[in-house]
């Protein structure tokens, strides 16, 4: 398996180019199954889970032509099969988002339950008492989601137990081609729900409450295809902030949305990183200054992202003075705490919260991590450690991080992948 080796200790200046939003482009390729016109999409990133849902797209029917410079066409005339197979979601949960288009448009679809994961356990009970709201009848078997709406589906009132950003998508999809009007109540806001609904609008949905939770959905007969840009990718912009910062370097990055990571800056500006928001992006440098502790607790959109708490959480490692944080969306997204201690990091877990206090330096150590913001955390304390860092387990980063080496070596990274065996 590859390894990423780091050779820590240089400011990064330079530009960086965000890319387009993971976790947006997945719902955005999931949305293609609602029509049997072709999808335009520009601006998607190249990563592992965007190849994972097109082997998935394909599976079901859809001709998923990647045209370079994240340029993709996603056309299904006929859906072939509503099966989504257990091999392929357990490579990705995200997969579970095709569960929502393929029943509105085909009355069924067999979806392989994701499972747990390193962060949590992760459960679809909303995603699946939302859809039963619209009047698909549910039954898990076998491992797997086996949904069947045989008269289609029907708009319906549904609060939603708990903020859920995929629930939410799942629904919306399910929703815009139900007949009569579905109201998402305690819907997730995230940018990546915006675009979602930008992109559907684009395809004939009518869909209110676009950035607030509470959405109401009219459904339509039938939606059309559409070209649509991907969202900047926030996490990415917040990960390359913090490596800005953590480095004392001065980076640009370049195309970052100002309008979506005011939380995201927030602590980052408290810590003591200057950050100005230009025309073309947002420019991030820490001077001779220290690094100031800061509390953070993640929370849903528009409050600080869970994607982020690794990122922060290696920063706050060298700050002076400590920082607590709390991550209050999955239960067990601290698996790079060991791992940053075995750089030198003093960090201790009280339950949901992990009171981090600051040390001088950290040292380079071979570590590794079991999910993707866990693993990028890693990679970001090895830019400020003192030596060699090796970072194993690519494979994560590779879900998330476009061009991870080479975006950060052009801005002075001592940083190389090493191939495995
Ligand atoms: C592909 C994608 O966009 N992934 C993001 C998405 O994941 P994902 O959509 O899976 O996360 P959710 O927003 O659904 O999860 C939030 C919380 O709700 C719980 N829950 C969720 C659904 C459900 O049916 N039952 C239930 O209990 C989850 O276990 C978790 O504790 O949002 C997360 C929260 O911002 C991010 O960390 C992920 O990067
Ligand atoms: C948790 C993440 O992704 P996923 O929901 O696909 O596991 C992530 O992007 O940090």
């Amino acid at each position: 398996m590859d390894s990423i080796l780091i050779r820590g200790g240089l400011p990064l200046r330079g530009t960086i180019e965000i890319s387009g939003a993971k976790n947006a482009a997945l719902p955005l390729m999931a949305a293609c199954l609602l029509t049997d016109e072709p999808l335009r999409l520009s601006n998607v990133p190249a990563l592992m889970d965007i190849r994972t849902m097109a082997e998935l797209l394909r599976c079901l029917g859809v001709e998923a032509d990647d045209q370079g410079g994240g340029a993709w066409t996603l056309h299904v005339a006929d859906i072939a099969d509503t099966t989504a197979p257990y091999d392929i979601v357990r490579k990705m949960r995200a997969s579970v988002l095709v569960l929502g288009p393929l029943l509105a448009r085909t009355g069924k679809a067999d979806v392989s339950l994701p499972g747990g994961c390193a962060i949590g356990t992760r459960p679809v009970n909303i995603h699946i008492d939302g859809l039963m709201a619209l009047g698909a009848e549910i039954e898990i078997d076998g491992g797997y989601i086996r949904a069947k709406a045989p008269k289609g589906l029907t708009g319906a009132v549904y609060t939603m137990p708990q903020v859920s950003v995929g629930a939410t998508e799942n629904l919306l999809m399910a929703a815009v081609l139900a007949r009569g009007t579905t109201v998402l109540e305690n819907a997730a806001r995230e940018p990546e729900i915006a675009d979602l609904i930008d992109l559907l609008t684009a395809m004939g949905a009518r869909i209110e409450g676009r950035g607030t939770d509470r959405l109401t959905v009219c459904g339509v007969d039938a939606l059309h295809g559409a070209d649509h840009a991907v969202l900047p990718d926030r996490i990415e912009t917040g990960t390359y902030a913090v490596a800005g910062a953590i480095t004392g370097g001065d980076l640009m990055l370049k195309g970052a949305n100002h309008e979506i990571v005011e939380a995201i800056m927030k602590p980052l500006r408290e810590s003591g990183a200057t950050l100005d928001f230009l025309e073309d992006g947002i420019r991030v440098r820490r001077d001779g200054q220290g690094i100031l502790g800061v509390d953070v607790m993640t929370q849903p959109y528009p409050g600080f992202p869970t994607d982020m708490q690794a990122q922060i959480m290696a920063l706050m490692s060298i700050s002076h003075g400590a920082a607590m944080i709390t991550e209050t969306i999955f239960e067990n997204r601290f698996m790079h705490v060991p791992e940053l201690g075995r750089m030198g990091a003093d960090i201790t877990v009280h339950g949901a919260s992990a009171l981090v206090r600051g040390v001088r330096r950290l040292r380079g150590a071979p570590v590794m991590a079991t999910d993707l913001r866990a693993s990028v955390s890693l990679v970001l304390a090895g830019l400020a450690a003192d030596g060699e860092t090796q970072v194993n387990r690519v494979y994560h980063l590779d879900r998330g991080y476009e061009r991870l080496e080479q975006k950060l070596e052009a801005c002075g990274a001592d940083i190389e992948r090493v191939k495995g065996q």
